[in-house]
């Protein structure tokens, strides 16, 4: 008997364009959601859209609800679920960069609310996924957490961000390249259940961003479509396989580990770019095409060294020599790198 089942969880409307932030109110409507609505961002998001959504929402006679929330952190979330709780918030809209939208999303998954993704950064790509990602004590637990009914992404306000979030976006897009490999190591050494259509979609949307490079300029505000419609397009790859692993590979666990060990953490889409210098390093050697992922990460003006990332070097190498205790997702730094050959890693493809 044929007895496989699979579930795709997508997002109903994706809205993407210039001033589409006022029709956020119309992509709510279409999906037909009942009772109040509870606005979540972080600080600066909030000031930039978060006040306009809830504004919006009150002129149409409804009785938003707004919290503001400062870390991505389970607390957070708890923080958000009790305020929901506290005004019997009807679905939510999760306004900012990715620590807003992945608060938001794993709120409404515990409270089974219905939830809006609307970001204020093309830094990230869990726009769209039903992915949250959150540190807790020395690991990162990637969790399965409420997609995105609809995703409203005005292309004027992620223009107005400051460009490193742009480039931040494009380098977790470039990241994929490693993080497909990794899942393709695993799949081979390991079992890891692995996706064709989700591992080929991660991929092309990573190459299609390459190729676009040219035209993600800064004060151009196509790039921010360009970036935009690449960050759902991951997103989606990740709802297919229900797992990061499409786009977050060793690149990522090593990202991770910088934010839990580096005094002044840098963007992580700038950190999982470096990674994958590394990454690609480890997978291909010397002559691999680690020097492709270091090239495409300068032409769109992502950082390519520690220096840029504003880590120190010491810092970079114990990253990577303890990324793999993270958390238990098999990848090329298998079971740990030793320390020799991490700096020999960092060294050779001029990160540190
Ligand atoms: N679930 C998933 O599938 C994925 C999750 N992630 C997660 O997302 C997070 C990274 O996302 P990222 O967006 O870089 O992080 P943040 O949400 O922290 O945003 C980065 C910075 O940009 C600021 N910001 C956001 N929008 C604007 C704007 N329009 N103008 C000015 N400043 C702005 C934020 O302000 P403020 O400090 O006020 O918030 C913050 O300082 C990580 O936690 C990562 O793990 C990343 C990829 C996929
Ligand atoms: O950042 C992500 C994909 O770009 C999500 O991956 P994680 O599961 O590693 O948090
Ligand atoms: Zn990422």
């Amino acid at each position: 008997m044929f007895d496989k089942s699979t579930w795709i969880r997508l997002p109903r409307n994706v809205v993407v364009g210039h001033g589409v932030l006022e029709q956020t109110l119309d992509a709510v409507d279409e999906l037909h959601l009942a009772g109040r609505p509870l606005v979540v961002s972080s600080p600066t998001p909030h000031a930039v859209a978060g006040e306009r959504v809830v504004d919006q929402f009150e002129d149409a006679g409804y009785d938003p609800a707004e919290v503001v929330i400062d870390e991505a952190s389970f607390d957070a979330v708890q923080q958000v679920i009790a305020h929901a709780e506290d005004v019997d918030a009807g679905f939510m809209l999760g306004v900012g960069g990715g620590k807003a939208i992945d608060i938001t999303k794993m709120a409404a998954d515990d409270l089974g609310l219905g939830f809006v993704s609307v970001p204020t950064a093309a830094s990230h790509d869990g726009i769209v996924s039903g992915r949250g990602s959150v540190p807790e004590g020395d690991t990162r637990h990637s969790v399965a957490a409420e997609p995105p009914l609809a995703v409203v992404a005005d292309t004027e306000v992620l223009a107005e961000a400051p460009w490193r979030l742009t480039t931040a976006g494009c380098a977790d897009i470039i990241s994929n390249y490693t993080a497909v490999r990794d899942w393709e190591l695993a799949h081979r050494l390991k079992n890891v259940p692995y996706s064709e259509y989700a591992g080929a979609l991660s991929q092309m949307t990573a190459e299609m961003l390459v190729d676009s490079a040219s035209s993600i300029k800064k004060g151009l505000e196509e790039s921010s479509w360009i970036v935009v419609k690449a960050l759902v397009s991951s997103g989606v790859a990740m709802s297919i396989a229900d797992s990061s692993r499409p786009a977050s590979g060793a690149e990522h666990l090593f990202s991770h580990q910088l934010d839990r060990i580096a005094p002044d953490p840098a963007l992580h889409g700038h950190q999982v770019g470096v990674g994958a210098i590394m990454t690609e390093y480890l997978h291909s050697g010397p002559k691999g095409r680690w020097r492709d992922v270091r090239d495409a990460l300068g032409a769109i003006g992502a950082p390519t060294t520690a220096n840029e990332l504003g880590i120190d070097d010491e810092t970079v190498i114990e990253a990577l020599t303890t990324a793999h205790e993270i958390r238990d997702r098999y990848t090329v730094l298998g079971d740990g790198m030793s320390e020799e050959a991490a700096i020999e890693a960092a060294t050779v493809t001029g990160v540190v």
